[in-house]
């Protein structure tokens, strides 16, 4: 294991298990699974690691419960996805009170034993559990960072690949905002193969792919009766390759804004440069008056969500 990254993901449920999987697929980290449910990140350790033996990666994973956290210690990345699932019929916000418990017992576990990791939050309303995870960890706003962006922005990415019959690998696009139905694609940001995608595709036909994307997590609660997780497991160990890589990669992600895209004290979607040092820098990007205003709707429902919070 020498010379390994640590990486831990908390709750190995189906988002945690997925992640893990993903980051144990890179064979640069050893990964600790952490879930409240006895045996449970056991069972699923064993399993990821068997899996190795077929797809070619080493059997570093180890899975513990709640009275286990000692197994993380040190970690350089920990990914948080405790908390509940939205059924169909809920809102994100709809967890807000039940998963501000979860994540607030879990950061505390964490931020004791893995002082100067950077923190990965997943957990749903998801800017407001990157609050709670900043405010019960203390860690500087580099170091507590939200998954959100490149899920929304895979889904438009996607849709978008599907309507022009182009390979998604050309199609460049990015989602800001808040991790709700008030999200912003960014049209004006978006090609495929250099090309401007209003240049591609009809305005009504945009319109109806951007308004897919904003309920793109509820069209999946609504098929499977809990919410997604190949998607959201890749993403998260996107950003865990950004940061245990440092491969300072531009992305899509929940950080803290103090003045950026005028919001202060608020965590929502924005470019970020991405690095062993956490969320290094927010990149400006210059947005059309239309996008301000989008953004601007989606603080006002972020600000909304992160009120209710005792952490925040
Ligand atoms: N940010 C995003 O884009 C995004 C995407 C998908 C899911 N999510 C959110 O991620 C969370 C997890 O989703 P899922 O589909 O994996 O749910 P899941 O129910 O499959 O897994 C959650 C796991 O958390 C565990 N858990 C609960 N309390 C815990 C605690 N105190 N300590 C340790 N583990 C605990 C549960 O036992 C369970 O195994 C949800 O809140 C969901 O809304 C966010
Ligand atoms: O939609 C959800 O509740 C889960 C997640 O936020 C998603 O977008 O898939």
């Amino acid at each position: 294991m020498n010379g390994r990254k640590k990486v831990t993901v908390v709750g190995a449920g189906n988002v945690g298990a997925t992640c893990a999987q993903e980051v144990a697929r890179r064979d640069y980290a050893e990964v600790v699974l952490v879930d409240v449910k006895p045996d449970l990140a056991a069972g699923k350790a064993l399993d990821i690691n068997q899996a190795g033996s077929v797809l070619g990666y080493e059997p570093t994973v180890v899975g513990v419960d709640a009275s286990g956290y000692d197994a993380s210690a040190g970690s350089d990345v920990v990914v948080i996805t405790a908390g509940l699932p939205r059924k169909p019929g809920m809102s994100r916000d709809d967890l807000v009170k039940t998963n501000e418990t979860i994540v607030a017992e879990v950061t505390r576990e964490i931020a004791k034993r893995s002082k100067q990791a950077v923190l990965v939050i997943v957990s749903n309303p998801l800017d407001a559990m990157c609050h709670v995870a900043r405010a019960v960890s203390k860690f500087p706003r580099e170091r507590v960072v939200g998954m959100a962006g490149i899920l929304d922005t895979a889904r438009f990415e996607c849709f978008i690949a599907q309507e022009t019959g182009l390979s998604v690998k050309e199609v460049t696009a990015t989602v800001l905002g808040g991790h709700g139905d008030q999200m912003v694609p960014v049209v004006s940001a978006t090609t495929v193969g250099g090309v401007p995608l209003d240049q591609l595709v009809s305005a009504a036909k945009i319109r109806k792919m951007v308004e897919r994307t904003k309920v793109g997590g509820g069209e999946i609660v609504k098929l499977l009766g809990t919410s997604a997780w190949y998607a959201p497991g890749a993403a998260a160990a996107q950003m865990v390759d950004a940061i245990c890589l440092d491969e300072k990669r531009v992305l899509p992600c929940t950080a803290y804004l103090q003045g950026e895209y005028g919001i202060r004290d608020l965590y929502m979607g924005v470019p970020v440069k991405l690095g062993a040092g956490g969320a290094e820098e927010v990149v400006k990007l210059r947005l059309t008056a239309a996008e301000k205003k989008m953004l601007k709707l989606s603080e006002a429902a972020v600000r909304d969500v992160v009120q209710v919070l005792t952490h925040r």
